[in-house]
């Protein structure tokens, strides 16, 4: 069924708002302002709480639109409907709008806190158009071998020639080993990892890049080398191909060195800190944090992955940082039994997954009586809720910055210092 809806404002998940007879709409593709038709997802009822659908059809554009400069991303009226560039249909500043406005918006309603926050572009992204950022991508082999993406409400594949969002240097080892040719076992996951090469050295040429099929490597490596300088230091992180390392190519750089700008200001000329790196990964906060107070930093790490942990170790060991007590583990669970030395942080370094660190990690965190605490929150619902929980614990939001290392999507990093008040 299709509607005419004008947009009201900005919502979940990349879509937006409006209201039909009284009932609420979710619509993709869709801007605040903007009068559109809408094709309802299917099955929709009269009884249901809200519908949602896509937009067929813009009556009155916002100046935010753009013409999808991927289509296949876009409206599947259009011939898109892949997935994977949800605001492709929104300007690049109109994105820093939309993303800024969520940040601010869920600070406010879940953690009472009134602040804006401007959302900041990542070195090159401006010339890039928003794309050729990812330094990770996955796709599905299709039936005939090829890599694809489904096509959304059906079980149509899609299959890829080229990938956008995935960087230039990703994209040359894709064409070096014949991805787009296809062969692969159909219903295959194909995993390109890609480290952004730092000192001019193609990846294709250098094999520090990974070609995996289900897990498994088909070509290049299974440690990758990643390097990032922060703070005028280089360091250097040997990653497992098939494990989390920040995707944008700029982020283990612009994270890391505001974390360590931040960290400085808190801990000050103390001659020696203790400090807790939760959900850690392969030690990108960690290396950076183990070096601020030398050469008294006490650190706890604590992360879940087996792999990620074994190659913070190896990161560490290399740097000579072997005083970091690199645990693994839930967090919930080792903060329940930290040993004495460690058990009183002067800071605490977070960086959960989507579902935040939520009340228990915080009461955790708050009963070690951290002065500060730094938040790196990929989702801003989260974020806003446990900045509440914290709220409450006696913590107030000193500083906060929101970087736009998701291009095209709606998703955004913000970056929040919390100190006991
Ligand atoms: C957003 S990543 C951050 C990793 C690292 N800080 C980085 O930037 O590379 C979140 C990490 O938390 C880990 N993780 C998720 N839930 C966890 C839990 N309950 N306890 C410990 N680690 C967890 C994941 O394995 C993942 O490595």
């Amino acid at each position: 069924m299709d509607v005419q809806v004008r947009i009201e404002r900005y919502a979940d998940q990349g879509r937006c708002v409006g209201h039909i007879d009284g009932r609420v709409v979710f619509v993709r593709f869709a801007l605040p302002g903007e009068l559109v038709r809408v094709t309802l997802d299917e099955p929709h009822d009269r009884d249901d709480r809200f519908w949602t659908g896509e937009v067929t059809e813009v009556i009155e554009a916002s100046e935010d639109r753009v013409p999808p400069a991927w289509p296949l991303a876009g409206p599947l009226a259009m011939g898109g409907g892949v997935g994977g560039a949800d605001l492709v249909h929104v300007s690049l500043t109109g994105q820093l709008r939309w993303k800024a406005v969520t940040v601010s918006e869920q600070l406010s309603r879940l953690g009472h806190i009134d602040v804006n926050v401007p959302i900041e572009r990542m070195d090159g992204d401006e010339t890039l158009g928003g794309f050729h950022w990812r330094t990770r991508i996955e796709m599905i082999a299709d039936d005939n071998g090829r890599p694809s993406m489904r096509r959304r409400g059906s079980h149509v594949r899609v299959p890829l020639d080229t990938m956008p969002l995935a960087t230039k240097s990703l994209l040359a080892v894709a064409d070096a080993e014949h991805v787009w040719d296809g062969g692969f076992e159909p219903g295959s996951q194909i995993r390109l990892s890609v480290p952004e090469p730092r000192d001019g050295a193609a990846p294709a040429d250098s094999g520090d890049y990974a070609v995996l099929v289900d897990g498994e490597l088909r070509s290049g490596a299974r440690r990758l080398v990643e390097r990032a300088d922060i703070a005028g230091t280089t360091f250097e992180y040997t990653v497992d191909a098939n494990g989390f390392w920040q995707i944008h190519r700029q982020a283990p750089l612009a994270l890391p060195n505001h974390v360590i700008d931040l960290a400085r200001r808190e801990i000050g000329d103390k001659p020696s800190a203790c400090i807790w790196d939760l959900y850690s990964g392969s030690g990108l906060f960690t290396l950076p944090l183990a070096t601020l107070v030398t050469p008294r930093t006490r650190m706890l790490s604590v992360e879940g992955g087996r792999t990620a942990v074994a190659s913070a170790q190896r990161n560490l060991r290399h740097m000579n940082l072997t005083d970091v007590d690199a645990r693994c583990g839930d967090v919930a669970k080792t903060l329940a039994n930290v040993p004495a030395h460690l058990s009183h942080p002067d800071l605490i370094v977070l960086d959960p997954p989507r579902a935040g660190a939520r009340a228990k990690v915080c009461r955790q965190m708050a009963a070690s009586e951290a002065r500060s605490i730094i938040y790196i929150a990929c989702d801003p619902t989260s974020l806003g809720r446990d900045a509440g929980t914290l709220r409450e614990l006696g913590y107030e939001l000193a500083d906060v910055r929101a970087f736009d290392i998701y291009p095209m999507t709606h998703h955004v990093e913000t970056v929040a210092l919390f100190r006991r008040a």
